[in-house]
């Protein structure tokens, strides 16, 4: 069995499923009927907000809220990438932008693995998830990060737009331009950026210490590899451009330069 990991498939799949064949009507950029099936796109979209809705409902009910927090947090994050790309990249959206099917294997076990470290915990040491004290704090730390990560996340896919991909690019595309505004004036992955804290922002708010290393370190080296990998291939892209542009910019994820 493959082991669990944070990282949505989708960022490691390389094959392409993304739309190569640009669609317009009246000049206008259009999704891909046959790769954003109407029926499975609506129903994802329905059962995301149903388990969406469930959690805000049952926040007077459960008793330790980090774990609403969560579920909220993930269903909103699933929404919003297929949201996004298809308001902002229409060309390349996909039913796939859920960053839900494929192969999601890992990361759906990695979040079922965080889930039942937080109930295994809440079983065997229930005060481990009280929200007094310093874990007050760890919550609210947590939560910023989430909150910050998410938008910055989000932000950064309406800003790079067209040239934004979930599989990382190995052609240049003719609408493929360089994006050095926005948040990427002061975040060289940003995306990547906001992915990291929110994911680490989700374990804090569970009080999850297991978790919290684990996709620390998972992630960690996952963005480190993939930064490495994308930023060859942006240089044969955009060449001097991107050079230049590597220079003066951060990546701002601690010890990735
Ligand atoms: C999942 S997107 C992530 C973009 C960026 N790494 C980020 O974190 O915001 C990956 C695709 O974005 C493209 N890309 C990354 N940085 C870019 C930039 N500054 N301008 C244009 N394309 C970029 C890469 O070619 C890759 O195919």
């Amino acid at each position: 069995m493959d082991s669990p990991s944070p990282v949505p498939d989708d960022y490691s799949n390389e094959s392409s499923s993304e739309s190569d064949h640009p669609i317009n009507i009246d000049d206008k950029p259009c999704a891909d009927i046959t790769k954003n099936e109407p029926d499975l796109i609506s129903l994802t979209s329905f059962l995301l907000g149903i388990v969406f809705g469930l959690f805000v409902g049952l926040i007077p009910t459960l008793k330790f809220k980090g774990i609403n927090f969560y579920i909220i947090a993930l269903t909103l994050f699933h929404f919003l990438e297929y949201y996004i790309t298809a308001k902002y990249n229409p060309r390349k959206v996909h039913s796939d932008s859920f960053l839900l099917f494929g192969n999601g294997k890992e990361y759906i076990g990695a979040h079922t693995f965080a889930l039942l470290e937080c109930l295994v915990e809440y079983i065997i040491w229930p005060e481990s998830k009280k929200t007094t004290g310093i874990q007050h704090y760890v919550a609210i730390i947590g939560m910023i990060l989430t909150i910050i990560g998410q938008h910055i996340r989000t932000t950064a896919m309406k800003t790079a737009a067209q040239s934004f991909s979930h599989i990382l690019k190995r052609k240049k595309e003719r609408d493929h331009t360089l994006v050095t505004t926005g948040l990427y004036a002061y975040f060289r992955h940003p995306s990547y950026f906001g992915f990291f804290w929110w994911t680490i922002g989700l374990q804090l708010v569970l009080f999850n210490p297991l978790s919290s290393l684990i996709f620390t370190l998972v992630l960690w080296r996952f963005f480190s590899k993939r930064i490495k990998v994308e930023e060859e291939y942006l240089i044969s892209f955009f060449g001097n451009d991107y050079i230049n542009y590597k220079k003066n910019t951060k990546v701002w994820i601690p010890f990735i330069q």
